[in-house]
Formats: C-alpha cells, sequence, structure tokens
C-alpha cells in the first residue's frame, strides 16, 4: 500500500471518527433528557428508576440482530453496552458490590453486563455482597451462582434464604485459568500453586499431569492467589486475565482449564423488578414438605404448561433436619399469564414459595 492511499485512507477514518463523536454525544444528550422526563413524570414520594435492564437487554438485541458486521455481533454489542453505561451514569453513576478483590472473574462479570462507568466495590465474601445491597449501600450486587464444571455455588444459593433479594440480570462468562508467575519465580522451583477451591477444582486434570506433586493451596478468590504469589518466590497461582493483568503475572501456561468450555454464570441482585421483554427467565425457591413424591408434585405444572426448566437446585433448608428447598430456574416472566397459573398451582401444594425475580437472558 502506498503512503498516499494510507493518508487518504486515515482522512475517512478522522472524518467518520467525528461523525461517530457527534452522534455518540447527540445519543447522550438524549438519554439527559430521558432522565428529565423520568424525574418530571414522578408521583409524589416516588423515587426514579434510571436504570432499565428491559430497555438495556432490548437496544443490545436491536444491534445484534441490524449489525451488518465486519464486526461481529457480540462485538458490536460490547461496544454499545459501553456507550449505554456512560449514558446511564449521566444520568444516575450506578453502585455495583462485586465478590472482590479487584481482578475477580465476578469484577469481569459485573463490567460485562453494566459497562465500566459504573462505580464498582470489592467485597470480600458472597453474604457480604447481599448484605451491601440490602443496606442500601449500592444499587446492584454481583455474585456467582453455577459453573458449568464444578456445579452450584452454595455461598450464593444459601444467602437468598437468608436475604430477600430480587434477581434482576443474569451473564455468562466464559472462564479461561492460566497458571501465573511473578517476576522472581523460576520455574523449576514452584512449591505451592494458590487458587479457589473452585478453580483448582477445574484444572484438576491438568494440575495432575503437570504437578502432581505440588502443593495445591485454597484461598478465598483467584485474585487473592495472584496478589500473594506477586511477592513470593516459590509459588505460583491459577487465576485469570483481569488478575494477570492487575498483579502484572508472567502467564507460564495459559487456558490450563480441563474442560474447554469451562463457564460460570453471575446473577445480578437488587431491589428492583424488572418488566417483561418477551425473552425472559424466572428464578424460585420452593420448599415442600418432606413426604414422597413432593418432588414430583412439584415438577407436574411445569411439564403440563410446557415451561422450560433451565436449572434446578437442591440446598438443606435451614428450618429443619432432612428438610430441603429447591432452587428453580425456568424461561417466561412471573407475570405472563401461563407462569402466574403455575406459580398459583406450585404454591398450593408447596410450604413456602418465594419468586426471587424475574429478568431478561443474558444477551452478551
Ligand atoms: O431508555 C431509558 O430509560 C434510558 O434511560 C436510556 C438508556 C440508554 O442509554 O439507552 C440508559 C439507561 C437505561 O438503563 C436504559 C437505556
Amino acid at each position: 500500500m502506498s503512503e498516499q492511499e494510507l493518508k487518504a485512507l486515515r482522512l475517512r477514518i478522522d472524518a467518520l471518527d467525528e461523525k461517530v463523536l457527534e452522534l455518540i454525544s447527540e445519543r447522550a444528550r438524549c438519554a439527559q433528557e430521558v432522565a428529565r422526563v423520568k424525574m418530571a413524570s414522578l408521583a409524589e414520594g416516588e423515587v426514579p428508576v434510571f436504570y432499565r435492564p428491559e430497555r438495556e437487554a432490548q437496544v443490545l438485541k436491536r444491534v445484534m440482530e441490524r449489525n451488518k458486521g465486519p464486526l461481529g455481533n457480540e462485538e458490536m454489542a460490547r461496544l454499545f453496552r459501553e456507550i449505554m453505561s456512560s449514558c446511564l451514569a449521566l444520568e444516575q453513576p450506578l453502585k455495583v458490590a462485586y465478590l472482590g478483590p479487584e481482578g475477580t472473574f465476578t469484577q469481569a462479570a459485573a463490567m460485562k453486563h453494566f459497562g465500566h462507568a459504573v462505580i464498582s466495590k470489592p467485597m470480600a465474601a458472597i453474604d457480604e455482597v447481599f448484605r451491601e445491597v440490602a443496606a442500601g449501600a449500592v444499587n446492584f450486587g454481583v455474585v456467582p451462582v453455577e459453573n458449568s464444571t464444578e456445579g452450584a455455588v452454595n455461598h450464593t444459593l444459601d444467602s437468598f434464604l437468608e436475604h430477600d433479594m430480587v434477581i434482576c440480570g443474569e451473564v455468562e462468562l466464559r472462564i479461561h485459568h492460566h497458571l501465573l508467575v511473578g517476576e522472581n519465580t523460576k520455574t523449576d522451583s514452584i512449591s505451592r500453586i494458590y487458587s479457589h477451591a473452585q478453580s483448582l477444582a477445574q484444572c484438576r486434570k491438568w494440575l495432575d499431569a503437570h504437578y502432581p506433586n505440588v502443593e495445591r493451596v485454597a484461598v478465598s478468590s483467584n485474585a487473592e492467589a495472584a496478589k500473594r504469589v506477586k511477592g513470593e518466590w516459590n509459588s505460583a497461582a491459577i487465576a485469570g486475565d483481569m488478575a494477570a493483568g492487575l498483579y502484572g503475572l508472567t502467564r507460564l501456561a495459559e487456558k490450563i482449564e480441563d474442560r474447554p468450555d469451562n463457564s460460570t454464570r453471575f446473577l445480578m441482585i437488587g431491589s428492583q423488578e424488572v418488566p417483561p421483554t418477551g425473552d425472559d427467565k424466572t428464578s424460585i425457591i420452593v420448599s415442600m414438605s418432606n413426604k414422597p413424591g413432593a418432588l414430583h408434585e412439584l415438577l407436574v405444572p411445569f411439564h403440563d404448561n410446557g415451561i422450560d426448566l433451565t436449572r434446578i437446585e437442591t440446598r438443606p433448608s435451614r428450618s429443619g433436619k432432612w428438610t430441603y428447598v429447591f432452587f428453580i430456574d425456568f424461561v417466561g416472566h412471573h407475570r405472563d399469564p401461563l407462569i402466574k397459573g403455575v406459580l398459583e398451582k406450585i404454591s398450593q401444594e408447596a410450604v413456602a414459595l418465594k419468586v426471587l425475580g424475574s429478568y431478561p437472558k443474558a444477551v452478551l
């Protein structure tokens, strides 16, 4: 390519950037207007709701449907995710608590869902995220709920039994683990590998094959593992890209998870009910009396109405020995007439039924 051609193309890019800039600014001004209208139409004592997950899901879906390339749909939606995040921050900067410390996959999930224009607050434990939301110190919380290799995150399920929370969104993240070391660590001198217990489990086969005799130490998060090895000489951490970048660690081996499709699902928790979008999921907790056929009775109304169950999990209830609660996710919104009917049927049989929330299916 000649210098001349390159120069002409860069001039075109400059001109296009100017238009993009103008359009983004116009969109941001429009969002400010939206905020003004929301404020003006408030009833006496009503609090304004700036963040609208159902609208955000619609915007992102529309972008993906209309995108003609060459950028991929997800790539394009991610750009719009960030534009919307910044527009919302003009209306109201959201405060989001997540399972920290900085650099965890939960932080990456929070950024994927809310974009980078939020004020984010790392918490030391899942229960603390719940408490922070319940206390009203933040607008939303982000917690992991299940992993495709290791199953349920029990701390999260148990926290739902203790706190009144509304689930207002979900996000799925592909989890890639790397073996990370600090600058002073020699490859052949590793005597200890730190990570979160779930991450150690997700890389068990790889560790058995490559470091069978090295001590594996479970710590509170993989970001914590990364933080520790930064200053140590003989240890390595298993953690993801965010932690590697944050603590300036070197990747000795990349993508060491045993299953290439290893993914984690995260939930956004708050107090805001989300209206239907037409493509939603609902999460409920049900406790049944301890008698034969109770689970069957619970599942029949879903089957009879052709409702797609996406997950069912059992946890011991806090109220009696050998009694259980079921966490169930299914497709649909609790305001849909069909779902309403099913929930009514279940509540007739159940000891207790709680709708944790209906929310748009993850778009990204
Ligand atoms: O449509 C709204 O209610 C807006 O506030 C605008 C907007 C946007 O930028 O598109 C911003 C924040 C909301 O979460 C949803 C959408």
